[in-house]
């Protein structure tokens, strides 16, 4: 069953500005990247399915529910985790996350004993009646996480979730996004302009651009094998290159790795033979992956 389901989804706002356009996905439970450059139409995507926004044309479902007239369902089964800094800095993270947990409909007891809980699963649980404003960034940003997860969610929307953290606190955030997936079972969209980032972690990704679909697939779909053999050798490339021409294979250079293209099965023997007859090292020789960052035309559109 698809969790997202969107068709010819459309947003432009007062001033003209279309932030999606024609949109069509479905979207599998799992953990999904949403990607694309700053200004692409992540957040207004997010935005839209929460309800936050109304789209202008098109529609939205979120676990079959439309945000726009069921958005109290679909709030009860999504969590949100939004990009700005917005937490209280005069109170604790106990008392915040169980306020949001008390907003959500627990009741009292069962909210403390809520937000104790998704403060642990955030490694805050030692730190959590210490007062906001005294957190680091990579604590805050936990705090976020924790106020999302609170109501025990089917889906986390995770906008920007690294936004301001140093490289260890990175790592940290996404290993702990990772664990959430798959340990809790909980589907997770994690909105990004980093594309190395979330390749890292998701299972599949919706890439848009000027908020337009680019692709949305797994990403062992998205890396399958090219038809094209990589091939190095630990020295004199220069030497292959020529001979491997001198064969009529079309070889390109790129750094220290030759790439033919696999127009015949003879290239891959062709090479081989050409590695040998010239007593050189095989350092590699296999069938070139697709990367994930070919989505992206121009590649100046995010950062790999
Ligand atoms: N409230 C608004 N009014 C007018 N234009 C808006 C509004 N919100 C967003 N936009 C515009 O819509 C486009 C998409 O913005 P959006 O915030 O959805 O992109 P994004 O991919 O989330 O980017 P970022 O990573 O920078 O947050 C941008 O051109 C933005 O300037």
């Amino acid at each position: 069953m698809n969790i997202i389901a969107t068709q010819a989804l459309t947003k432009t706002y007062g001033g003209g500005v279309t932030a999606l356009s024609d949109l069509t996905v479905a979207v599998e439970p799992g953990v999904i990247g949403l990607v694309g450059a700053n200004g692409a139409g992540k957040s207004t995507f997010i935005k839209i399915m929460l309800g936050l926004i109304a789209p202008s044309g098109g529609s939205v479902r979120v676990f079959d529910l439309d945000p726009v007239t069921e958005t109290d369902k679909v709030r009860a089964r999504v969590g949100y985790m939004p990009e700005n800094d917005c937490l209280p800095p005069d109170v604790s993270a106990a008392e915040f996350v169980t306020h949001l947990a008390r907003m959500s409909g627990l009741p009292r007891t069962a909210a403390r004993e809520r937000a104790s809980e998704a403060l642990r699963h955030v490694g805050l649980y030692e730190e959590r009646y210490r007062q906001i404003g005294g957190y680091s960034t990579g604590m805050k940003q936990r705090v976020k996480l924790a106020q999302a997860l609170v109501h025990d969610p089917d889906l986390l929307l995770l906008d920007e979730p690294t936004n301001g953290l140093d490289p260890a606190g990175r790592d940290a955030m996404l290993a702990l996004i990772h664990r959430i997936g798959t340990e809790f079972g909980i589907s997770v969209v994690v909105c990004s302009h980093l594309l190395g980032e979330v390749e890292r972690i998701c299972d599949s990704l919706i890439a848009i651009q000027g908020g337009r679909l680019l692709r949305a697939d797994r990403i062992s779909s998205m890396t399958a094998a090219s038809d094209v053999l990589a091939v190095e050798v630990t020295e004199r490339t220069d030497e292959l290159a020529t001979r491997l021409g001198e064969l009529g294979l079309p070889v390109t250079r790129e750094g220290r790795m030759l790439l033919v293209p696999m127009e015949s099965d003879l290239a891959y023997d062709q090479i081989l033979r050409a590695v040998t007859d010239l007593e050189l090292n095989l350092h590699r020789l296999d069938q070139r992956r697709h990367r994930v960052a070919e989505l992206f035309t121009a590649k100046e559109t995010v950062d790999v």
